[in-house]
């Protein structure tokens, strides 16, 4: 039997097919599909706003301006029209019922593509890329919404960020530093001298991605956790030392999208110089580089982000102070944060990108760092830089497939290959994953059944929470390190008894993590964080007096830069020192403990759980990720999967309702609309 809901669609939907469609009809439709939540009220605003400017608009363009505004908010840059025309289900994957809906819609909005085009073209709400200046100047005439390039739409905003992108890394891509070859490779072999017992790669990327950075002015070096990125960097850094004509001048930064890994990118670095020098000798002095790196930024912060503009402090009237900036977990970068950033360096300045392009892209629009490295696998390298990889390696880059294929940036592009921390499960089931072999994926979960990947096939959301109070046989504890930690509350008013404690508690805290695919739902953030938090309170682990009780971990939803928090920060409440202490936030930076009073934090959301998005950056000993059923399609994927077991260092625990969600999530790779590739290549 039929549901009141559906009767009323098909009437519609009949009736639709019965008349042509007039522009004001669509619009309400539109509205209606905003109110059923298949679109968000924004997006329906839009086609509002655009028959409104232009009341004898095509009825197409309307949809289109809707269609485009719900495609960004979902990640994409651009519409794809020959999608929407040719296979609308596959571009939207919507449910039966927007679905049928959207279908009756194209059936009355009949024509061939380039009759699509043609009528987009003519509507003074779009203008045609051609016709835009190709810099991202914007021109007083340039004010309608949308741009047409080709057969893609674009929000204009959106448009230019890609054209400036674009223009950036087309300039820096394409600059070069002169570069001594003899006196790089003398420094390469004595920073990438095998160290005793250790084997010698064929192809030593990492010391490809030193030479091949150390000659531009924008360099991107991708790879897996734990691939060294950040040990190539360090050397990096000692190169550039080496060999710049004034070492006593470089200006270092370090940055990164959240704050946590921007410390973590710090921290990492000098470790590595440190141990570095613990080989080298007084050859030389990397402990005053050291001092010379600046703190570890948020791009945020770095940028002088403000609140309430979209401006920055830093642009391209007012560039950084820096020569080399370092930006590491480039995948989180969004399109309209890369373009401020690449803007605002000097055009002397050397930016180096570290980040895992097989990573979930940025939940903001664009999937930069993937589009960046498109050929990042094969190489393509020309015989330029290969000759160059040679003269300063003394390696012969291995021929690819294809050969050189998209110009200068791919020059700067280099894929570190072989894991470091990963030889054992974790790292096979990444793999297999990234691999989208899915197969080889069930084998490991099954096969390697105990201390490093376990996998609860068919479980309830009760045995998350359970895994979050006790661990699991291999992997015990999980959250019980941080409670018992909790518990062991100084007494007194000492101040540095009651830091230490503070940070024992939230490095204990960060052993074990819970990821989700969602945010709503039993099996989403939401519904874990209240489950864990009533079983916690209910074990008398946790008491709570209110909305701040201590031991409540919580993540920050939105940068506020005059308390020093951002987006995606994690802290404890805990009281502060003597018995009358006032609840605070308490934040690990690297090793710096910081803390906040709880009552000036506006924006927070309690952090048993996190979204896997939220986790990047983020490590864990112990990592579950419970995948949600097959409903959720949209956004199990198969790079989701993939970051969700990266965060493990050394256990990782899938949970999942039914055995068929990993599949799903494996074969389904996300390809983000966009067209940087093409205005690369152009
Ligand atoms: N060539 C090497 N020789 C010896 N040890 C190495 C080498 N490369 C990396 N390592 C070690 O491997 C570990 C992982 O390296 P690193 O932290 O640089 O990786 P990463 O790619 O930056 O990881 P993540 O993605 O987690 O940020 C570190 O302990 C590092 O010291």
């Amino acid at each position: 039997m039929k549901s009141r809901k559906d009767a009323n669609t098909l009437d519609w939907i009949e009736a639709m097919e019965r008349e042509p469609l007039p522009a004001d009809e669509l619009l309400a439709e539109l509205l209606r599909w905003a109110r059923a939540g298949w679109l968000r009220h924004l997006d329906g605003a839009v086609a509002r706003f655009a028959l409104e400017l232009e009341p004898g608009a095509h009825p197409l363009v309307l949809l289109c301006g809707a269609l485009v505004a719900h495609m960004e908010s979902r990640g994409h840059s651009c519409l794809l029209l020959e999608e929407l025309h040719e296979r609308p289900d596959e571009l939207l994957s919507w449910s039966a019922e927007p679905r049928e809906a959207l279908r009756a819609v194209l059936q009355r909005l009949p024509g061939e593509l380039p009759a699509w085009l043609d009528t987009l073209r003519g509507c003074a709400l779009v203008q045609d890329a051609e016709a835009v200046d190709g810099h991202g100047e914007e021109a007083d005439s340039d004010t309608a919404p949308l741009v047409l390039c080709g057969t893609r739409l674009y929000l204009r905003r959106y448009w230019h960020y890609e054209q400036r992108v674009a223009a950036q890394v087309r300039l820096r891509g394409a600059l070069r530093e002169a570069v001594d070859t003899a006196s790089a490779r003398a420094w390469l072999e004595r920073l990438f001298a095998a160290e005793a017992g250790q084997r010698t790669p064929k192809t030593d990327w990492q010391k490809v991605a030193c030479a091949v950075a150390l000659r531009g002015r924008l360099s991107v070096i991708t790879g897996g956790p734990g691939t060294g990125k950040t040990y190539t960097v360090a050397r990096l850094l000692a190169l550039l030392l080496a060999t710049a004509p004034h070492p006593e001048r470089l200006r270092i930064a370090l940055a990164a999208p959240t704050g946590k890994a921007a410390a973590r990118l710090k921290q990492s670095i000098e470790g590595s110089l440190q141990a570095l020098a613990g080989r080298i000798g007084d050859a030389l002095d990397l402990a005053a580089l050291t001092a010379r790196i600046g703190a570890a930024r948020t791009l945020h912060g770095l940028l002088g982000g403000r609140p309430d503009t979209r401006r920055f402090a830093f642009d391209a009237s007012h560039p950084l102070d820096v020569d080399v900036l370092i930006v590491d977990e480039a995948s989180m970068i969004h399109l309209e944060m890369m373009a401020a950033l690449l803007e605002a360096l000097p055009e002397t300045a050397r930016v180096v990108l570290l980040g895992d392009k097989d990573q979930l892209a940025s939940v903001e629009a664009g999937a930069v760092l993937g589009d960046l490295c498109g050929d990042a696998d094969p190489g393509g390298y020309d015989a330029e830089c290969r000759a160059y990889v040679q003269a300063t390696c003394g390696t012969q880059l291995p021929e690819d497939d294809g050969g050189a294929r998209s110009g200068a940036l791919a020059q700067q592009i280099v894929m570190l290959r072989e894991s470091r921390r990963f030889g054992g499960p974790i790292g096979k089931l990444a793999l297999a994953v990234n691999q989208g072999k899915v197969a080889a994926a069930q084998r490991v979960l099954r096969d390697a059944q105990g201390a490093e990947v376990h996998w609860l096939e068919a479980a309830s959301p009760q045995a998350v929470v359970r895994l979050a109070l006790e661990g699991r046989p291999g992997a015990p504890g999980g959250y019980a390190a941080y409670l018992q930690a909790l518990r062991e509350r100084p007494q007194g008013e000492d101040e540095g008894a009651h830091a230490e404690w503070a940070t024992r508690v939230l490095t204990a805290f960060e052993r074990f993590r819970v990821l989700c695919a969602v945010r709503e739902g039993d099996w989403g953030v939401e519904g874990f964080n209240l489950a864990i938090e009533a079983a916690l309170l209910r074990a008398g682990w946790l008491r709570k007096t209110g909305e701040w009780y201590e031991g409540r971990p919580v993540m920050v939803t939105r940068n506020q830069p005059a308390l020093g928090v951002f987006n995606g920060d994690i802290g404890i409440v805990l009281r502060a020192p003597g018995a009358r202490g006032a609840l605070r936030v308490y934040l690990l930076e690297g090793p710096q403990l910081r803390s906040v009073l709880a009552s000036r934090l506006a924006d927070v959301a309690t952090a048993f759980a996190l979204t896997v998005h939220k986790s990047q950056g983020s490590e864990f000993e112990h990592t579950v990720l419970a995948l949600p059923d097959q409903g959720s399609s949209q956004v199990l994927t198969r790079e989701l999967a993939y970051t969700g077991i990266t965060r493990a260092r050394t256990a990782f625990t899938l949970v999942s309702p039914q055995p068929g969600v990993l599949a799903a999530a494996i074969e389904r790779k996300t390809k983000r609309a966009s067209g940087l590739r093409e205005a690369l290549a152009g």
